[in-house]
């Protein structure tokens, strides 16, 4: 048996903003930094303590593992990092607000670019400032397996090496694992783990910040369906808040505002790939 925690990052800038963010490096607002620390705080209620942790590129999910790891004084225990667990790409989608993308295209088409399973947004040009293509720290990956782009299942795709190849041993050396990530990135690795339909996925969201602990068993398959959330109450209702950003599911879209809001600038990152 072994026991896997998943943690979504704590409230982002852009979360807070109502912006779509993908792989747009942005940092936690303060309420995140509070759900992260609250995050830590019922690992160790829990008595639950990682012995490594696993997270993306990103800081917002770098920032809530080190905060939550801080409280529990783990900061020292090892930690892989990958962009297989990186954020969905929401593509041209990067940067703009929800609602206002909502209102400009209406309910289905939004809830498709947001939820559906295999339909990604328009893509994101590579002399867009909101693209990934030059950025640093993927200057060691191909140039096309930087998405433009990405739908959940192309999400499943690019993060099941990473849960065989480098999750899974850990797993089966008995070790404790932390896999600190994003709302689709974590999407994908539940849908994989309690086997859910594409079709069902789309009704699947995760909060930020609440450790969500599954036990494995030999096959590293759940002994409960769903794992169990740390403080479930909480999980409920911030479950629905992400459910409904935007405006939500199932209400009907506005009218189209007169002029949309512009796209954020990009918060700034090391450019230039290696040669
Ligand atoms: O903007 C994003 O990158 C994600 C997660 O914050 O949003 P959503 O929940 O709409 O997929």
């Amino acid at each position: 048996m072994a026991t896997l925690v998943l943690l979504r990052h704590g409230e982002s800038v852009w979360n807070a903003e109502g912006l779509f963010t993908g792989w747009v490096d942005v940092d936690l607002s303060t309420k995140g930094e509070s759900e992260a620390t609250r995050g830590g705080d019922l690992l160790l209620d829990a008595d639950i303590t990682p012995d490594v942790v696993h997270t993306s590129l990103l800081k917002r999910a770098i920032r809530t593992a080190n905060i939550a790891l801080d409280v529990a004084d783990l900061l020292w225990i090892p930690v892989k990092r990958s962009w297989r667990l990186n954020e969905r790409h929401y593509g041209a989608l990067q940067g703009k607000n929800k609602t206002q993308t909502r209102e400009e295209f209406g309910e289905e088409q939004f809830m498709t670019w947001r939820r559906s399973y295999d339909t990604p947004p328009p893509p994101i040009k590579d002399d867009d400032p909101l693209s990934q293509v030059n950025d640093l720290r993927y200057a060691e990956l191909p140039s096309e397996l930087i998405p433009r782009s990405e739908c959940l299942a192309d999400v499943v795709d690019r993060l099941l090496p990473y849960w065989y190849d480098s999750i899974v041993p850990d797993l089966a050396a008995g070790k404790t694992v932390l896999v600190a990530a994003h709302g689709n990135s974590l999407r994908a690795l539940v849908k994989h783990l309690d086997d859910i339909s594409d079709e069902q996925i789309v009704g699947l969201n995760i909060p930020t910040g609440i450790p969500l602990v599954y036990e494995l068993d030999d096959d590293f398959a759940p002994l409960k369906r769903g794992g169990e959330y740390l403080d479930p109450a909480a999980a409920k209702a911030a479950i629905e808040a992400v459910k409904n950003q935007g405006g939500g599911a199932g209400k009907k879209a506005a009218p189209a505002p007169k002029k949309p809001e512009p796209k954020k600038d990009a918060p700034k990152s090391r450019r230039g790939r290696k040669k």
